[in-house]
């Protein structure tokens, strides 16, 4: 897979000094969903409008399917799609005039089939003559989604696709997402929501504070998400591991000695391993379970930020 976006140690102070990026670096593939999970304020808002060449940066450089975003804006523009998180349409305006203005907008041809496509996999295209202020709050997000697309852009950036809406809405969202997928666009999606993360993309990415503190591949943090660890204390320093012990995979640190399960696993093996350190004479003082997902680094960052 290859690159479409390319961020590159990328720092945003705003005037006041306020540091909201702090040296992001990332590479987002052709065709793939990747959500940003992050806390109020973590800069999710100032990455993705930074990629998208609204808010300058301080320093670093971004690049959108080769073009640097500073030096060549008009064409790295040109393949992106944005669909922020106000909703910031004309009321009296119809949907098929607002979307079809914003193509405009970015000097392409007039094309009212596509246009009406969009609309029909928006489930909007009996709205089309209405005008925006009759839509509800779920239309009105499906309408900034077709203006995003109205040029046919490569890359669509969704900033909190579901804040504020209900969950049956989320998941049409997502079918949405999905589709917009299916026909080659890359997607990157903010959001708060964890199970919004799990449920549609490929790789996850966690910011905070300016900083991204991982990206990874959804399917690998699932699994590491079902896995926990028994700590056991033990009397004394374990140097070797006893040969009646060696299919638990055990690893031994001076006192402690880690022992990591599959929570989905049918057994955990937990029983069987405490009576086989007993058999093999080991003296356990303390023992206590840990597991780390995403749900915990997420509240970790929460409080932090608290
Ligand atoms: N124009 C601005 N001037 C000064 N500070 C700003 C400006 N825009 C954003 N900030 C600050 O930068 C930080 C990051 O804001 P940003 O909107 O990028 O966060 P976010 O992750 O999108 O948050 P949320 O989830 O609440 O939308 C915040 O502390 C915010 O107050």
């Amino acid at each position: 897979m290859s690159s479409i976006v390319s961020v590159r140690d990328l720092r945003k102070a705003y005037a006041g000094g306020f540091q909201a990026l702090k040296g992001v670096s990332l590479e987002i593939e052709e065709g793939e969903i990747l959500a940003l999970l992050g806390p109020n304020g973590a800069g999710k808002t100032t990455l993705i409008s930074t990629v998208c060449g609204i808010t300058v940066p301080t320093s670093g450089t971004v690049s959108v399917g080769g073009f640097d975003t500073q030096t060549d804006f008009r064409k790295a523009r040109d393949l992106i799609g944005l669909v922020p998180q106000e909703i910031n349409l004309e009321p009296f305006e119809t949907v098929m005039n607002t979307v079809r203005f914003t193509r405009g907008l970015f000097g392409k041809p007039r094309n009212d089939a596509y246009i009406e496509q969009i609309l029909r996999d928006l489930s909007l295209f009996d709205k089309k003559d209405n005008k925006i202020m009759t839509l509800s709050g779920g239309m009105k997000r499906r309408v900034l989604i077709a203006k995003a697309l109205a040029h046919e852009p490569r890359v669509l950036f969704l900033d909190e696709p579901t804040a504020g809406v209900d969950v049956e809405l989320r998941k049409d969202m997502w079918d949405v997402v999905a589709k917009l997928k299916d026909s080659g666009v890359t997607i990157i999606l903010t959001t708060h929501y964890i199970e919004e993360a799990e449920a549609i993309a490929d790789r996850v990415g966690v910011i905070a504070k300016g900083e991204i503190l991982l990206v990874q591949d959804k399917a690998d943090l699932m699994a590491q998400m079902g896995q926990k660890q028994l700590k056991i204390e033990v009397a004394a320093p374990v140097t070797e591991i006893p040969a009646a012990l060696s299919n638990y995979g055990l690893e031994a640190d001076g006192t402690t000695l880690t022992y990591t399960y599959d929570t989905n696993g049918e057994r955990t093996g937990i029983t069987t391993l405490l009576n086989d350190l007993q058999n093999a004479g080991i003296q356990m003082v303390d023992i206590q379970t840990q597991q780390s997902s995403l749900e915990d680094i997420f509240v970790g960052l929460v409080k932090e930020d608290a």
